[in-house]
């Protein structure tokens, strides 16, 4: 039999299967997904086997065998190895690249080489403190080992190597192994073992106190456990064990980041009317076992977790399995326990903060069928699960879906291709929809088509309860400013906080980070700097007091006073969470802030620890950045305020408008979730700017109209597809020249499929070549950086024509290789 295998070296050469073949007494264990050590280039590498084959493609002669099978049970799936297939297509990586990126860190294994004294060696033929040195480590030792102690004698190794007398062996090495414990049981009924301790003699009072003690406690006891109980010894323990009356086995044991904890069972609330309409449509798709996508776009608080949870049931029902993602930062413990407390231990939770063991063990739970439901950041989608019927991504417009390094996915976009091929349904929830999935949502299907490629849109418009959305106010901080108030807080703020804190209920303070520092902004009229060509705000350089367009390098120098109103209030702007509390407590006395920021959550457990605080009433504001905007629900809260939401506005993002209204929206569902109303302050400098008074009326439909104008003005998705090359060497002509004949050899490629013709021209197949341009970072790492944007749209497959027109260059010698870098919907374009 042959296997056919792709090692782990991620070069565009070597990534295609190679062929082994499969020893006789491994036959019957390798599968498409197992993992294997093979010989390759005179090293052993790790590889993941991708099909099977009775036949090899290349001389027989030459086949080289599997050295080693690396796990009992395949870690990957045949499916999942497909699934790798698509992704290196679709994102231009290799295929080992993909692979990597579905298995936990600890499978990542390295090979470890060892030497052997070989039976036949003769004398004089290695350095002979070489030879005695072997001999004394049992005749085998690694092979760096050996070097490391007689570094003169390299050469010696080499020649003992070539003629044989000594021998290399290499096996893989992962780099956690799984943790198992001794573990004791006993090996008959409660009557058998009773009677025998009263049996023992008078001097084995251990022995019998031993027996007892394991009675008493009714199961399996760990043996350093059972001795520490006891204070007995292992010698006591494997007597009883030479007497047939206990049995010691390695049980493995899972790290559970979980253990210990309660999780309060919950049962399925009665849906509201709104809740029952959509939960009916996902069963149907869920019971139909036939892919489709859905998307929930249900207001805050409209009560879509609920949804989620008994769809989840349903599922389970049907003995299939679901997935549900949600971003990393609002995988809190308020979104674990609703899932824990629903489903208790069929749950897997895999998230960043766990340690590379706790998350190995959390995916065996996934891998040996222990758990039906797997909850996690974006990797979570490569859940290795046998018979996947539903999959929830909550908060789908979330930016973190898309990985920032290679493989460059979507989490999105391989859930809907992972549901195709287990016939499974995908729900998309959101109350800010990303302008993409909503766009597809409301394209016109093609009719006859059941159940299109197209989401389905499942609306719930209103609260649980029927409560209403809370009242937002909108303070123009320029007018602040002009009456005297030079506070980072309004009046109106201040008031309302102060009324908070009389009446001992909360407030939630977002400090919208992004954007920090880096635009220039008039703090008298709101002017900011913006580029003549592009639509975007320029880059203020801190350095240089030059201010730059990240898409097309137009670059001016920054002002000293505003050109709009002569002011020199004119400032490149920012301000961070301290400053905010510092002020909270001038302004405040006594009052008590939790804040919640990159610095006060680096410690593990430390987001659990200040929800639960601020849960437990322990404090009255929140303060925070992106961190306190998302998920959480609680009572209490009944004021929201959002310091500056200008801040995101100016980033050099086409998608800076969609971003800060998606912050805005989520940051303002959190006042006034339960019984008591509640109110939100928005403060601003650009009052009249759409995405802030769309926000201010929870107005999604006008928002997204003005935005779809925009985008549409300027060629942006959902207009077109983007595509971002990023290409980078060390000299600068080298590198621009290259530059040049890779996008016109990506012309040339297109013209000849007759589709290279620019977005505007109102044609239903378009692909434009934007560049190449230097990169907004234009040189990293002693490496100047050039950049492409393509824009396309209609049926193409863009990637296929990328990786098509980069082959020429990638294939050449590796040391003069310019570095391209392939970005398939990218998040940003800096
Ligand atoms: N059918 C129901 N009956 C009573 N209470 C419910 C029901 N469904 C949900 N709730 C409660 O309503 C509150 C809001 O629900 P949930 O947090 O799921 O909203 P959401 O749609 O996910 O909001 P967001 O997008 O803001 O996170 C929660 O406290 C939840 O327990
Ligand atoms: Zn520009």
């Amino acid at each position: 039999m042959i296997a056919k295998v792709i090692v782990d070296v991620p070069s565009r050469q070597t990534d295609r299967p190679f062929d082994y073949l499969v020893p006789f007494e491994m036959e019957s264990w390798i599968e498409i997904g197992s993992r294997v050590g093979v010989p390759f280039g005179g090293r052993v590498l790790q590889g993941f086997v991708v099909g099977l084959a009775a036949e090899a493609d290349i001389d027989p002669k030459r086949l080289k065998p599997v050295s080693e099978l690396l796990d009992p049970m395949p870690p990957l799936l045949p499916d999942l190895v497909e699934l790798a297939k698509w992704l290196s297509d679709k994102y231009c990586c290799s295929w080992t690249t993909a692979l990597q990126a579905m298995i936990p860190a600890a499978l990542k294994g390295k090979a470890e080489r060892y030497v052997e004294l070989a039976e036949e060696a003769e004398e004089g033929e290695l350095p002979s403190e070489l030879a005695e040195w072997l001999a004394s480590q049992g005749g085998t030792a690694k092979l760096e080992a050996l070097l490391e102690r007689f570094p003169q004698h390299a050469k010696g190794v080499k020649s003992g190597l070539r003629t044989g007398a000594i021998i290399e062996h290499a096996s893989i090495k992962d780099r956690l192994s799984i943790k198992k414990m001794l573990t004791v049981f006993l090996t008959a009924e409660e009557e058998t073992i009773r009677a025998a301790a009263e049996e023992l003699p008078a001097r084995a009072a251990k022995q019998r106190e031993v027996l007892l003690y394991m009675l008493r406690h009714g199961g399996p006891l760990q043996m350093q456990a059972l001795i520490a109980a006891t204070e007995g010894s292992a010698s006591t323990v494997r007597a009883l064990e030479g007497k047939g009356l206990l049995e010691l086995r390695e049980v493995e044991q899972q790290r559970d980041p979980y253990a210990g904890r309660e999780f309060v069972r919950t049962k399925p609330l009665p849906l509201t009317a709104g809740q029952q309409a959509v939960f009916e449509r996902i069963v149907r798709s869920v019971r139909a076992g036939e892919p489709d996508t859905m998307l929930l776009h249900g207001v805050t608080g409209s009560g879509k977790t609920e949804v989620y949870l008994q769809s989840i049931q349903y599922c389970l029902g049907l003995g299939k399995q679901a997935i549900v993602l949600v971003p990393e930062i609002s995988l809190t413990p308020q979104m674990v326990e609703r899932f824990k407390g629903r489903f208790g231990e069929a749950v897997a939770v895999m998230h960043s903060r766990l340690s590379n063991g706790e998350r190995y063990d959390e995916w065996r739970k996934i891998r040996s069928r222990q758990v039906q439901v797997a909850i996690g950041a974006r990797s979570a989608i490569f859940a290795p699960f046998e018979s996947i019927g539903l999959i929830i991504i909550d908060e789908e417009h979330e930016s973190s879906y898309k990985q920032e390094e290679s493989p460059k996915y979507h989490a999105r976009d391989v859930a809907v291709r992972r549901a195709r091929q287990h016939g499974a349904a995908v729900v998309l929830g959101s109350a800010t929809p990303s302008i993409e999935t909503f766009a597809a949502a409301n394209r016109p299907q093609p009719s006859g088509t059941a159940g299109g490629r197209e989401p389905a849109l499942l609306p719930m418009p209103e609260r649980v309860g029927g409560r209403p959305l809370p009242p937002v106010d909108v303070i123009d901080m320029r007018e602040e400013l002009r009456d005297g108030n030079r506070s980072m807080f309004s009046r109106k703020l201040h008031e309302l906080l102060t009324d908070r804190l009389e009446k001992g209920e909360q407030s939630v303070l977002l400090l919208n980070r992004r954007g920090y520092s880096t635009f220039v902004m008039c703090r008298s009229c709101g002017y900011t700097a913006q580029c003549p060509h592009c639509d975007i705000s320029l880059t203020y350089h801190q350095k240089t007091r030059v201010m730059r367009c990240h898409y097309c390098g137009h670059a001016e120098q920054a002002p000293t006073k505003c050109p709009s109103c002569e002011s020199e209030h004119i400032r490149y702007f920012g301000t961070g969470t301290q400053r905010v509390e510092e002020e909270l407590a001038k302004l405040f006395p006594g009052i008590r802030v939790i804040r919640m920021d990159v610095d006060t959550t680096t410690e593990k457990n430390a987001h659990e620890k200040l929800l639960k605080q601020f849960g437990d009433r322990k404090a009255d504001v929140l303060l925070g950045t992106q961190m306190v905007a998302k998920g959480l629900d609680f009572p209490y809260v009944t004021l929201v305020g959002v310091i500056a939401a200008d801040t995101s506005l100016n980033l050099p993002d086409f998608r800076a408008a969609e971003r800060t209204f998606q912050l805005l929206t989520q940051v303002a569902g959190r006042a006034g979730r339960h019984h008591l109303p509640g109110e939100v302050v928005i403060q601003t400098y650009s009052p009249e700017h759409y995405a802030v008074t769309t926000a201010q009326h929870h107005d999604y439909a006008a928002f997204i109209a003005e935005e779809l104008r925009h985008r549409g003005a300027m060629g942006y998705p959902p207009y077109c597809r983007l595509i971002l090359i990023t290409m980078s060497h060390e000299q600068l002509t080298l590198l621009s020249s290259v530059g040049e004949q890779f996008a016109s050899r990506l012309r040339e490629l297109a013209e000849e499929q007759g589709i290279l013709v620019p977005l505007n021209s109102g044609l239903s197949k378009a692909f434009d070549v934007l560049g190449p341009v230097a990169s907004p970072i234009s040189r990293m790492k002693d490496r100047y950086r050039f950049q492409c944007v393509i824009k396309y749209r209609g049926s193409i497959d863009a990637s296929a024509l990328i990786r098509e027109a980069l082959a020429p260059f990638t294939d050449g010698p590796p040391l003069r290789q310019v570095q391209f870098s392939v970005d398939v919907d990218p998040q940003v374009i800096l």
